[in-house]
C-alpha cells in the first residue's frame, strides 16, 4: 500500500470552502483502495496567516511542502490586502520557487452544462492550454521610482530565456503529440512586441523540428480569441506565455460553461519539486464564506493530481464521477445557473466514488 503525502493550502476565500471539498473526494477515494492511501497535511497560508505574520506563508514554507507528493491549492486573494501582495507572497512563490515551469489547463463542455456560444457543440470544445508559468510578464523583474511624486515612473518588464521557452514549448509539443489530433497552435504576439515573441516565434520553428508528427500553426493572441469564439473545432493544444495564456484560459472556461468548472495543474515536469493543483479560479469575494462555490474544479484538479501520481484508475474514476454530476442540473452550483450548495455537490460525488 502506497501512502502519498499531499499538502493542502485552501489559501483564501472560497478557497477555503473548496479546498477541503477536494480532500473530502480524495478520502473517499481512498477509502476502498487496497493500493493507496493519502496522508494530508494542511497549511493554514494566506490573508489571515498575513494578518497575524505580516506575510502570506513562512520563509522556510517551501521546505515544509519539499517532501510532499503533490500539493493541493486553493486560491490567494484577501478583500484587505493588496492583490500583487497575497498573489506574489503565496501562489507565485511556490510556483516559481519549485520551478513549475508548465501550468496545463485543460477545458471541455462537461455533460449537462449549458456552455454559452450557440454554435458550439460539446465535441466542438476540446482544449489544452499550456501556460508558461516561470517568467516572461510574471517575470517580477521592474520597479517604481519618484513614488508619490509628479515624475513617478513604474516599469514591468516581461523576461523570456532561451531555456524558459524552448522547455514550455517542448513540453506541448510532447503533449500535444500524446493526444488523439496531435495538434498545436503556438499564440504569439510578434507583430507589436519585436523582440522576446520573436524569439518565442524562431524557438517554436526550431523545437516543431523534433515533432514532424505534430500539425502546429501561430495564432497573434487577439485573434486566437475570437478564433476560440468563432471556430473551437480548429484548436486543440495550445501553448502561450504566462499573461497570455493566464487570460486565454479563463475565456476557455467560461466558454466551456464557468470559470468554477476549469483545473490546472503546476508542473514540475522533470519532478525535482512537488507540483501543485488548483482550481484556475481565484478567491470570489462576491460568493465568499457562503457554501455557494462551485468544487468541480478542484475535482478536476484532483483528477490531474492522481495522474501525476500515476493512479490513473482513481483519476478515471472520478472524472466519470464528475461528469455524472455535472449531467444532472439539480447538482448545479449559482454558476452554473443552479441552486445545489458546494456541500451537495461534493456529497454527490463522494456518495457515487463510494456506490
Ligand atoms: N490562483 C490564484 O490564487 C488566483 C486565481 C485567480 C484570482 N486570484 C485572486 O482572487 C481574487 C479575486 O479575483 P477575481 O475576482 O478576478 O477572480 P475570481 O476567479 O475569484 O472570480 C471571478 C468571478 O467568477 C466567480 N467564480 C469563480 N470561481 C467560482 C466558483 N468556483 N464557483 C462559482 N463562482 C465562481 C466569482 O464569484 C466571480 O464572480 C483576487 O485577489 C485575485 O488576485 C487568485
Ligand atoms: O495569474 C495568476 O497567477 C493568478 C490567477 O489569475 C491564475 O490564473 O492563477
Ligand atoms: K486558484
Ligand atoms: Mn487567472
Amino acid at each position: 500500500m502506497k501512502t502519498y503525502s499531499i499538502a493542502t493550502i485552501p489559501g483564501d476565500g472560497i478557497g477555503k470552502e473548496v479546498v477541503p471539498a477536494g480532500r473530502q473526494v480524495l478520502e473517499a477515494l481512498a477509502r476502498d483502495s487496497r493500493t493507496f492511501a493519502f496522508s494530508f497535511e494542511d497549511f493554514d497560508w494566506g490573508g489571515d496567516y498575513h494578518r497575524q505574520h505580516g506575510v502570506m506563508m513562512p520563509a522556510d514554507g517551501l521546505d515544509l511542502l519539499r517532501g510532499k507528493d503533490a500539493i493541493l491549492f486553493g486560491s490567494a486573494g484577501d478583500p484587505d490586502i493588496p492583490d500583487h501582495i497575497t498573489l506574489w507572497g503565496l501562489r507565485l512563490k511556490i510556483c516559481q520557487g519549485f520551478d513549475q515551469y508548465a501550468n496545463v489547463r485543460p477545458t471541455r463542455i462537461l455533460p449537462g452544462i449549458d456552455a454559452p456560444l450557440k454554435r458550439c457543440k460539446p465535441e466542438d470544445l476540446d482544449w489544452v492550454i499550456v501556460r508558461e508559468n516561470s517568467e516572461g510578464e510574471y517575470s517580477g523583474v521592474g520597479g517604481r521610482v519618484h513614488q508619490g511624486h509628479p515624475i513617478e515612473a513604474a516599469c514591468d518588464v516581461s523576461m523570456m530565456t532561451r531555456a524558459g521557452v524552448e522547455r514550455v514549448i517542448r513540453f506541448a509539443f510532447t503533449l500535444a503529440r500524446s493526444r488523439p489530433r496531435k495538434q498545436l497552435t503556438v499564440v504569439t504576439k510578434s507583430n507589436a512586441q519585436r523582440h522576446a515573441m520573436v524569439m518565442w516565434d524562431e524557438i517554436a520553428l526550431q523545437v516543431s523540428r523534433d515533432f514532424p508528427d505534430v500539425t502546429w500553426d501561430k495564432e497573434i493572441v487577439d485573434a486566437a480569441t475570437a478564433r476560440m469564439v468563432n471556430r473551437p473545432a480548429t484548436l486543440d493544444t495550445i501553448v502561450a506565455t504566462n499573461l497570455h495564456a493566464d487570460i486565454l484560459s479563463d475565456l476557455a472556461a467560461a466558454l466551456a460553461g464557468s470559470l468554477g468548472i476549469a483545473p490546472t495543474a503546476n508542473l514540475d515536469p522533470e519532478r525535482r519539486y512537488p507540483s501543485m493543483f488548483e482550481p484556475i479560479h481565484g478567491s470570489a469575494f462576491d460568493i465568499m464564506g457562503k457554501g455557494l462555490a462551485n468544487p468541480v474544479g478542484t475535482f478536476w484538479s484532483c483528477v490531474m493530481l492522481l495522474e501525476h501520481l500515476g493512479e490513473h484508475e482513481a483519476a478515471r474514476r472520478l472524472m466519470a464521477a464528475i461528469e455524472q454530476v455535472t449531467a444532472d442540473p439539480a447538482l448545479h452550483t449559482g454558476d452554473l445557473g443552479g441552486q445545489a450548495t458546494t456541500a451537495a455537490v461534493t456529497r454527490a460525488v463522494c456518495d457515487l466514488l463510494a456506490g
